[in-house]
């Protein structure tokens, strides 16, 4: 089986984003130790600290950005940082050629259950000059490489470089990833959907109308019977998807007016974009194709519809309808 430095040359991939993509493997498998020491290590439950986005941050978000931050500013070919534990961007190398963004621990909520969490980076052109936040405010199509790293039963990646999607698993006999899958396929029809159904009354009507239809199963409109599955992580969500096929939804709420998205553009949903596009599958806001979305701001949040495309684009065709009612407002 080939490995991942092997697979980024079969692959012609520039030298230099080989050298940062293994950076990123290598810290993730130190990563995984730490997740998989869990209690034993005291790295399980919350700090007193809140993020910029006002969230309180886990033990092990805080580690796992250090020890991500720490690994890409000392590689030497990374202009900047964006984390969805950092404030402001990070300055890195001034001769630096890419940018980092990342999510260190995504579904940090189900670290204290011991279920699964994991990371996910994408990987931005730098441009010449002063490092800003506008340096990092470029369309999801403008990705070099997008990624996550899963430490489930086993610790999996996922990584394009625009030449399809791959799934690694890291060996745990030698600390190697290995190739196991060189062509990830979505599925394009699917029965299975992923959405937090606690939500349900603060969605858009589009969305209320699509699940409804949904869950009528056989004697609804679609005629067919749909499962539901939620691990509350995107990062398994997405990877049972790239799996098996399925439709993922964090849609548009009015739970919160101040925030009517919860996934964040630039760390979580370009990534799992560009991995779902180039397993042949598709990924929308409902209104927009995520991966031409302007960018306003690094810790912007977004609407994420993605998966099968043929399920996908159902969801978006009632989207396109003109709906009466309105969700309830609590
Ligand atoms: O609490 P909910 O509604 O189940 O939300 C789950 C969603 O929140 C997230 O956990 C947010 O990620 P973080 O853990 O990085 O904040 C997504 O991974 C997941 O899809
Ligand atoms: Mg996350
Ligand atoms: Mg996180």
């Amino acid at each position: 089986m080939q490995n991942l430095a092997q697979t980024l040359t079969a692959q012609a991939v520039n030298a230099s984003l080989a050298d940062l993509l293994l950076t990123l493997a290598d810290t993730s498998k130190a990563i995984s130790q730490a997740v998989r020491h869990g209690a034993l290590a005291g790295v399980l439950g919350a700090t007193e600290q809140e993020n910029v986005q006002g969230e309180t941050q886990k033990k092990l978000d805080v580690i796992t950005n250090d020890m991500l931050k720490d690994a890409l500013k000392a590689a030497g070919n990374v202009r900047g940082i964006a984390s969805e534990e950092e404030d402001y961007v990070v300055e890195a190398d001034k001769d630096g050629e890419y940018l980092v963004c990342f999510d260190p621990l995504d579904g940090s909520s189900n670290i204290d259950i011991n279920s699964l969490v994991g990371t996910i980076f994408s990987v931005l052109p730098a441009p010449q000059g002063e490092l800003t936040e506008q340096s990092f405010l470029q369309k999801g199509r403008n990705q070099v490489a997008a990624g996550y790293v899963l430490y489930g039963p086993s610790t999996m990646m996922a990584l394009t470089t625009g030449n399809g999607t791959q799934f690694y698993t890291l060996d745990p006999k030698t600390g190697e990833f290995l190739l196991t899958e060189e062509k990830v396929a979505i599925t394009p029809d699917t029965g299975e959907f992923a959405i937090n159904m606690s939500n349900q009354r603060f969605w858009e009507a589009p969305m209320q109308t699509y699940i409804a239809d949904l869950v009528l199963g056989k004697i609804g409109p679609r005629e067919r019977a749909f499962n539901m599955r939620w691990i509350a992580a995107m990062v398994g969500d997405v990877h049972r998807v790239l799996c098996r096929g399925g439709i993922f939804t964090y849609p548009t709420d009015n739970k919160n007016p101040n925030k009517p998205f919860k996934l964040r553009l630039m760390y979580e949903a370009n990534p799992m974009a560009l991995l779902v596009e180039q397993a042949g599958g598709k990924a929308s806001t409902g209104y927009e194709t995520i991966l031409d979305i302007e960018p306003q701001e690094i810790h912007q949040r977004v609407a994420v519809i993605l998966g099968s495309a043929n399920e996908v684009d159902v969801c978006l065709s009632y989207h396109d309808q003109d709906y009466a009612g309105e969700p309830e407002v609590e």
